[in-house]
């Protein structure tokens, strides 16, 4: 059984087709990592998984299961930007009814508290928040179910240089547990940190790759040549 099966995802928005046929599977739990410049497509194909948004064709099947069984999102967890979070509520506020919606108890909830570090200000509204607290708040989140698979967009998006090495640790330590997560980022040093398995998209398809010696960034610039000299000749 695949962990991940996506098989010939495609996507337009207008006359803009932004996957042309994506085809991959995951069989083994471990961290993958998605790269792509920007407006690749990443965050579709991670909104299509999760069937936050439908594909024009294709199918996503997540540990074993067509990902419009609402069923698997008690095992697998996304974390998307914080336009999800509501300024109103406190982190707390937060946790609280996702623990309701999951079935976790108090203790589960006040031990990611703990281990995410965001005692300090878990109890203030989301609205006055850095960007880096957001981001603390939604990794725990993402992590209070204790899931078998993690999507996780930029989940270093807005953390300060200590705050990445803690979330580099948390994500190794969800790796060695046997989970499967799946992380896009533009860092690709941290990629090179965290994985040798990383999914190129390029030009609407994924190719999947394990890095022997290369580092991710001399792959990337191998597969994105084309496109970093229309960049540079743009300029
Ligand atoms: N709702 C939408 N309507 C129209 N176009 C969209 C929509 N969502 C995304 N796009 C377009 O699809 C393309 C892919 O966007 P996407 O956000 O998936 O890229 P990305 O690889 O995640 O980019 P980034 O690295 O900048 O976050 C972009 O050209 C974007 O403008």
């Amino acid at each position: 059984m695949s962990i991940i099966n996506i098989e010939n995802i495609q996507k337009s928005f207008g006359q803009h087709q932004v996957l042309k046929d994506v085809t991959f599977a995951i069989t083994q739990p471990g961290i993958y990592a998605l790269v792509g410049p920007n407006g690749s497509g990443k965050s579709t194909l991670m909104n299509i998984m999760m069937n936050l948004i439908k594909s024009d064709s294709g199918k996503v099947e997540l540990l074993g299961e067509s990902n419009k069984n609402v069923q698997i999102f008690n095992r697998v967890s996304f974390l998307k930007d914080n336009t999800v979070l509501y300024p109103y509520l406190t982190g707390f506020d937060h946790l609280n009814y996702a623990a309701k919606a999951y079935g976790v108890n108090a203790a589960q909830v006040n031990q990611i508290v703990d281990k995410m570090g965001i005692q300090s200000y878990v109890h203030k509204r989301t609205g006055k928040y850095s960007l880096g607290m957001k981001q603390h708040l939604l990794i725990a989140l993402c992590i209070l179910n204790n899931p078998d698979v993690l999507i996780m967009d930029e989940p270093l998006n807005g953390l300060d240089p200590t705050s990445i090495l803690s979330v580099r640790d948390l994500i190794k330590a969800l790796g060695n547990d046997g989970k499967t997560i799946l992380i896009s980022s533009h860092i690709l040093s941290e990629i090179d940190a965290v994985t040798r398995d990383v999914l190129f998209l390029k030009d609407g398809e994924v190719y999947v790759e394990k890095l022997s010696d290369s580092h991710a960034e001399d792959r990337y610039s191998e597969i994105y040549r084309d496109s970093l000299i229309l960049n540079s000749g743009g300029e």
